[in-house]
């Protein structure tokens, strides 16, 4: 039997929700088979991050070696990376095996607030990382950090912003809408350089969005490493987080996960 393998590249939640576990558990869900290395620990839960520990850059550099010198993978997702030094290995190491299907989630800052990259390692993200992705997913404030912008407000200025990222160098840019204040729908935009495309569902009313971001992002990898085309994989992982969010689950006493298996399950 052969099986679609996908990597995540990003920290770990012990909460379960977001990171590396949101990634796993959603390759899992879109039956793919998923592998994980560690960036960084984080002690964190639905009220927050409440510390950081990131692993010495042999014990990350290990973990890559590990897995391209005998499974490979079919995609890569990158997720927290955390410093400039983990960004800097993080692309050597997928320049070194030519990795395919690169999907960066830009990850900066918790929902929380607490920071998940440093200031420091912003330029690499921009100069190093951002041209090897095949696609890369910011929200609209990663989206603001990386271009220099106060703010992004309309559909419009989505567009404008996804151009301009996309002038960084990954193929295709997904800008995310879920924080357009003001909008019933949760509008996300594809960009491929030619065309703007629209992922639009309904907006939920819920509080308990902790992991979206990683879930999405990880869906869209598992389709990639399938083989799927990028319209495709953001096709399906927009309904894949659409049930996902739908029915979040009221897990902690602060923001709450998403269940992964709803879209499977209906
Ligand atoms: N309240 C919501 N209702 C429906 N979809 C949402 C909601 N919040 C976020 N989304 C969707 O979830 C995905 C992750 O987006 P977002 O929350 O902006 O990312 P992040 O977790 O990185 O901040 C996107 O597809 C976005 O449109
Ligand atoms: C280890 C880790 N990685 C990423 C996020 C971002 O979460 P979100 O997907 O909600 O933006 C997080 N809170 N923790």
């Amino acid at each position: 039997m052969t099986i679609a393998k996908a990597l995540t590249i990003a920290g770990s939640d012990c909460g379960g929700g977001a990171g590396i576990q949101a990634d796993l558990k959603s390759f899992q869900e879109r039956d793919v088979f998923g592998m994980s290395v560690i960036t960084v620990l984080t002690a964190q839960n639905t009220l927050g991050v409440h510390g950081v520990y990131p692993q010495t850059l042999e014990a990350i550099g290990a973990q890559i070696d590990a897995i391209f010198q005998d499974m490979g993978t079919d995609a890569v997702k990158t997720g927290m990376l955390f410093s400039d030094e983990i960004v800097h290995l993080v692309v050597e190491k997928l320049q070194q095996y030519k990795a395919k299907n690169i999907v960066v989630d830009p990850v900066m800052i918790a929902k929380g607030g607490a920071p998940l990259l440093q200031k420091q390692a912003m330029d690499t993200v921009k100069s190093r990382l951002l041209p090897i992705a095949t696609v890369i997913t910011p929200n609209l404030p990663e989206a603001c950090e990386i271009l220099g912008l106060d703010s992004i407000n309309t559909l419009e200025e989505m567009k404008k912003a996804a151009k301009a990222l996309r002038e960084l160098g990954p193929k295709y840019v997904v800008l995310k809408g879920g924080h357009l204040e003001g909008s019933n729908e949760a509008v996300d935009i594809l960009f491929d350089g030619e065309e703007y495309f629209y992922f639009t569902a309904k907006r939920i009313d819920t509080i308990h969005t902790h992991g979206t971001g990683c879930t999405f992002a990880a869906a869209i990898t598992a389709e990639l490493a399938k083989g799927k085309s990028v319209h495709e994989a953001v096709g399906t992982a927009k309904q894949f987080i659409q049930a996902a969010i739908e029915e979040s689950l009221c897990i902690g006493k602060g923001i709450g996960p998403t269940k992964h298996s709803a879209y499977r399950l209906r």
